[in-house]
C-alpha cells in the first residue's frame, strides 16, 4: 500500500482543520488522534498553520499530519519542511502537477470534473480529492463517475458532515470523506478538546 493510499485508510473521516492559534494545535491533535482519526489535514489558510504543523509532527504521537489548501509549489517545500507527510490541494495546476512529480511529499491533488480526474490519473495520480463535494454533485457524481474512471479513488470533502458522510463513504470509489465539521472555530477557542474528540469518536462509526 502506498503512503497516500494507508493515509486515506486510516479512518472514514479526515478532519480538516483550520488552526488560528498554533498553541491549541498539539491539544486538538492529540484529542483527533484519541477519538480515532489519526490523519490530519492543517490547511494553510492561517499564519499559523505551519507552526502547528511543526509542532504536531514533533509532539502528537500517533497523528499523520498533512497540510491543505496547498496553492503552490512553494507550499510543498514549505510542507514538507515543516515535517507534514502529506500534502492536499482543492484543485491542480500545471505548476503544482510538475512540483509534485519532483517531490517526495505524496500529494492528493483536487478534481470536481471527469475531465480533471482524468488529467491527474494521466499524470500518475490515482488518488484525488474531490471537491467541492456537495456542490459538484455530490455521491451521485462519484457513483456516476466510478463508471467510466474504475480506477481513480477519492477523498470527498467540501459541504460534508454526519447527515450526508454516509452516503459517500458507501460509494465504491470513495476511500474516506473530510470535513470541517469535527473541529468548530468556537470548541477550538473554547478549548473544549473533550468534545472534540467525541466529535471524532463518532465520526469512525460512519463506515459501519
Ligand atoms: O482548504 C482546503 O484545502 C480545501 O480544499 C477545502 C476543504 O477541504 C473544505 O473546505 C472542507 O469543507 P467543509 O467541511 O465543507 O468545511
Amino acid at each position: 500500500m502506498g503512503l497516500l493510499e494507508s493515509v486515506l485508510h486510516a479512518a472514514p473521516v479526515m478532519p480538516v482543520v483550520v488552526i488560528e492559534d498554533a498553541k491549541h494545535a498539539v491539544a486538538l491533535a492529540r484529542a483527533l488522534v484519541a477519538g480515532g482519526l489519526p490523519a490530519i489535514e492543517v490547511t494553510l489558510r492561517t499564519r499559523a498553520a505551519l507552526d502547528a504543523v511543526r509542532a504536531i509532527a514533533a509532539e502528537v504521537e500517533g497523528a499523520i499530519v498533512g497540510v491543505g489548501t496547498v496553492r503552490k509549489p512553494q507550499d510543498l517545500a514549505d510542507a514538507m519542511q515543516a515535517g507534514a507527510r502529506f500534502a492536499i490541494s482543492p484543485g491542480s495546476t500545471p505548476s503544482l502537477i510538475a512540483a509534485a512529480k519532483d517531490s517526495p511529499l505524496p500529494w492528493l491533488p483536487g478534481a470536481a470534473t471527469a475531465t480533471e480526474a482524468m488529467t491527474l490519473a494521466e499524470h500518475g495520480f490515482e488518488y484525488q480529492k474531490f471537491f467541492p463535494a456537495e456542490a459538484a454533485g455530490g455521491a451521485a457524481a462519484l457513483r456516476s463517475l466510478h463508471g467510466p474512471l474504475p480506477d481513480i479513488r477519492f477523498c470527498a470533502t467540501g459541504g460534508i458532515g454526519t447527515h450526508n458522510a454516509r452516503d459517500y463513504l458507501d460509494t465504491p470509489n470513495v476511500a474516506c470523506v473530510g470535513g470541517s465539521w469535527l473541529t468548530p472555530s468556537r470548541l477550538v477557542a473554547t478549548e473544549e478538546w473533550g468534545a472534540i474528540e467525541a466529535l471524532a469518536r463518532a465520526a469512525t462509526l460512519l463506515r459501519a
